[in-house]
């Protein structure tokens, strides 16, 4: 079964919420054979956590600090996520890795407090066009799996994203065959990682997934699912991705 996530970003404010409704409802009234989450802001998840009840909807957090509580303004740790309604948290997205400086160690640590805190990871790797163009897309897209995921991983549930940077937010994506190259690299990588648990995550893409690119996209063999930034926000839309799965 796939998995499909939305990443609202630094997106929603409350009258978002009905977005998260008609998605539920939309799912609830034909469903899919697919799971289904949703990463809004962190000011919304609880709320968001109320809307969308029991239902078919699994919410999740963009982020969270590797200690579990303490003096540090301004961040939301994993148990903070977790009490507040999510199951899922993405880390180690290239916006945090290049915004905030988050290096394969950090995103180590934050995967850690996730799992201590009960919260599936997903953790995003990806490469620039840079280092595409220079040819070693695969070699630094497994260097950031082998060092981004920690031990604790192995028995545990948890989601890879492969997120090409210079596809993110551009409508650019990669051809098909690029997608099953890096994702099969990926697969291997983690099962030399992580021995046989390597070989149960799902292993989504992300980078500008649409509705019309989506069927396509999860054809490719190794992806497990997408990870969906601007067409996430709309329900409709969102939708139309989930059912390609
Ligand atoms: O960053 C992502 C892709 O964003 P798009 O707007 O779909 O290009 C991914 O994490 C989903 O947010």
């Amino acid at each position: 079964m796939k998995l499909i996530v939305g990443n609202w970003k630094m997106n929603g404010l409350t009258p978002a919420l009905e977005e998260a409704g008609a998605l539920r409802q939309a799912l609830e009234a034909d469903p899919v054979n697919a799971r289904v989450g949703l990463c809004p802001p962190a000011t919304l998840i609880a709320q968001m956590a109320w809307k969308l009840g029991a239902g078919p909807v699994e919410l999740g957090g963009q982020d969270c600090h590797d200690k579990d509580s303490g003096a540090f303004t301004g961040s939301v740790s994993a148990p903070m996520l977790a009490d507040a309604g999510a199951r899922l948290v993405i880390l180690g997205h290239s916006e945090r890795r290049e915004g905030f400086g988050e290096t394969d160690a950090d995103v180590a640590a934050k995967v850690e407090a996730a799992l201590r805190a009960g919260l599936e990871p997903i953790v995003c790797v990806g490469e620039s066009l840079e280092t595409r163009e220079a040819g070693q897309a695969v070699a630094f897209v497994t260097a950031q799996v082998r060092a981004s995921l920690p031990d604790a991983l192995k028995d545990r549930p948890f989601a890879l994203a492969y997120e090409p940077i210079w596809a993110i937010g551009t409508g650019l994506t990669p051809t098909l065959d690029q997608i099953a190259e890096v994702h099969a690299a990926i697969r291997d990588a983690l099962v030399e990682r992580l021995g046989e648990g390597g070989r149960r995550p799902p292993i989504l893409y992300g980078g500008s997934m649409k509705p019309d690119n989506a069927a396509e996209i999860l054809a490719v063999p190794e992806v497990g699912g997408g990870l969906v930034g601007g067409a996430s926000l709309k329900a409709d839309d969102f939708i139309r991705i989930i059912r390609a799965a």
